[in-house]
């Protein structure tokens, strides 16, 4: 196998570089570790030579003592390298992280409901996760134990050259062995994340949505897949963590053979004379030194391993493109703005289109009713509106501005969407409101509360603006979570407002509270409405009638409620609600 080395320099020259000099730091005491591990078997060779001579006791006392120093120094070295090194590994992981979250946020709705949220989370902090080892130690760790495997070798050819040679050759067997072993485990351990992140999305889909299992009643057949998925899971783990294992065991038994080697090479090489018996304890202990290079090596050549699958996925991810491109800037006018939809065709698939040559023209400040029965395409029309997706045919224009051309931060400043399903976060009511945006201020915040109705509700929380919103909005009723979404959209007064208004009854109280809160809202801007209730309906200066992507009817809601052959007279006639259940 080949490494794709370019690859895996060019990601970490993004996120090593601006941490030169702490890896500086890192290699500089790596080396100071190597000059102590290759010294401390030197001076108990030294040691007990000496004592057999019958050398001097200061002698000897000074060198135990150097022993213990340099011992000392050794886990004071292995402390400051294992801090510097996570250190480095945290902050390089997490700038990782933050670039994936930033680009997953970036891509368009068709990459979303394609993608479970489990999976993404399997990439965005699985993958990275595993990448922690290959960022903190990799390069700087192999060099340095390369340098040690030469220094250890290097001073077995000047005890002896046959044993230099042996280890040498010793060596060189061992890392053979594992770079073979090394080609099996690779793909098991691709397929092993790939396994992983099905599981998590399977878990997060379902977990989400435990309210609705649990009130179908399908909690028995929940776990029956999940019984499916952890069983397809496991072989593959099986499989992997075996044959991983097998690697481990393989590497210990070669550091028998060559323990047992250089032991029977040092007593033959004693029994000749060429060497005293310190330096048959130096020849094991370096022996046993050798370990640690050949098995960091190793390990470094399992986490490529890992590194090499994640990377790869990591990648593909980086270079998802999104189906959206960025405008180039052109400015939307301020204050309500028109629309145009000129032959307009959209599908989610190419094959199967939802919309078909969709044209109509909304003046400024119009309120447009978009009515038709559940699956004719309204949800799809406004989020073409919102530019969620572009159409594959036809233009759409806002202001006269094609929707192409603005930058999107600028078109989502100038139109505000209001779904069904409101999102409400794990945070407080003014994070919930501001997305987080600090230059609203409280006061401002409030007024925009007041003029939706919410004030009695905010003025009854405990912490008023801080009070945490619980997950998923518990604790709020639908109608509460739908005057928030509002007014989020009062906050920032878009030109064009998108209401996909809900279509469960709401309360009568909170009923009179979004009529008030959308009196205020609507007033001098253009607005598309999803109309459910007669009372919205009434509001609508236009009503557009979609029937299968189709629009069917277009015109003022007083002229084709008169008009008594209209599909919108006759949708009245039967009640608005029940002909578009
Ligand atoms: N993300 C999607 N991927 C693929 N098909 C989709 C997607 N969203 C909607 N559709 C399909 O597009 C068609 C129009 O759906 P749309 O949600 O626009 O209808 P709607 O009129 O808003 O319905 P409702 O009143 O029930 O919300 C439906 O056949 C639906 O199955």
């Amino acid at each position: 196998m080949r490494f794709p080395v370019r690859r895996y320099l060019a990601l970490l020259s993004v996120y090593l570089r601006p941490q030169g000099p702490k890896i500086f730091a890192l290699t500089c005491i790596l080396l100071v570790d190597i000059g102590l591990q290759l010294s401390s078997p030197k001076i108990i060779e030294y040691f007990i030579n000496t004592f057999i001579a019958g050398g001097d006791i200061t002698v000897l006392l000074f060198a135990g003592c150097a022993y213990i120093v340099i011992a000392l120094l050794t886990q004071g070295v292995a402390i400051l390298s294992t801090y510097l090194s996570g250190t480095i590994a945290w902050t390089a992981t997490n700038r990782l992280r933050t670039d994936l979250v930033r680009h997953c946020l970036a891509l368009d709705l068709s990459f979303h409901k394609t993608r479970s949220s489990g999976e993404l989370i399997e990439r965005i902090d699985g993958d990275v996760d595993a990448l922690s080892n290959f960022f903190s130690q990799f390069f700087v760790e192999l060099l340095i134990n390369l340098l040690l495997l030469a220094g250890i070798l290097g001073i077995f050819f000047t005890i002896h050259w046959l044993l230099g040679i042996l280890m040498v050759a010793f060596s060189a067997t061992m890392l053979v062995v594992i770079t073979l072993i090394r080609r099996r485990v690779l793909p098991l351990w691709k397929q092993n994340r790939q396994q992983s992140a099905l599981f998590f999305g399977f878990l997060s889909e379902h977990l989400s949505g435990s309210e609705d299992l649990r009130g179908n009643g399908a909690v028995p057949y929940v776990m029956l897949r999940f019984y499916q998925v952890i069983r397809a899971w496991f072989p593959i783990q099986r499989r992997t963590l075996i044959t991983t294992n097998n690697l481990d065991v393989t590497v210990l038994f070669l550091f028998v053979c060559g323990t047992s080697l250089s032991l029977f090479i040092g007593v033959y090489l004693w029994s000749t004379k060429l060497i005293a018996v310190g330096t048959i304890y130096a020849i094991f202990r370096y022996t046993d030194l050798l370990s640690q290079p050949l098995d960091t090596i190793q390990t470094h050549m399992q986490d490529l391993q890992q590194a090499e699958a994640c990377i790869q996925r990591i990648e593909e991810l980086l270079q998802t493109r999104t189906l959206l491109p960025d405008g180039h800037g052109t400015p939307l006018p301020g204050g309500a703005l028109a629309i145009d939809f000129e032959q307009v065709s959209f599908g989610y698939t190419p094959e199967q289109k939802v919309l078909h040559d969709i044209s109509f023209h909304m003046e400024p400040g119009t309120v447009i009713g978009l009515l038709g029965r559940t699956g004719s395409g309204k949800t799809t029309l406004a989020r073409l509106l919102a530019r969620l997706y572009d159409p594959q045919e036809g233009c759409i224009c806002l202001g006269g501005v094609p929707l192409v051309e603005p930058y999107l931060r600028d078109l989502r400043r100038h139109v505000g969407l209001v779904t069904q399903d409101v999102q409400l976060f794990h945070a407080s009511v003014r994070d919930n409101l501001t997305f987080f945006d600090r230059t609203l201020s409280d006061a401002y915040i409030l007024e925009q509360i007041e003029q939706v109705g919410l004030k009695s509700w905010c003025d009854s929380l405990s912490a008023g603006l801080d009070t945490i919103i619980g997950q998923d909005g518990s604790g709020l009723s639908a109608g509460e979570a739908q005057l928030l979404a509002l007014t989020r959209i009062f906050l920032h007064k878009p030109g064009l407002i998108i209401l996909d208004e809900a279509s469960a009854r709401l309360d009568p109280a909170t009923e009179r509270l979004m009529e008030r809160a959308l009196d205020r809202l609507l007033s001098g801007r253009t607005v598309l409405i999803i109309a459910h209730r007669l009372s919205t309906v009434q509001r609508a200066d236009e009503i557009l009638i979609l029937e299968q992507g189709r629009i069917v009817e277009h015109g003022k809601r007083a002229e084709l409620a008169h008009d008594r052959d209209s599909r919108f007279a006759q949708l009245l006639h039967l009640g608005l609600e029940e002909a578009l259940a």
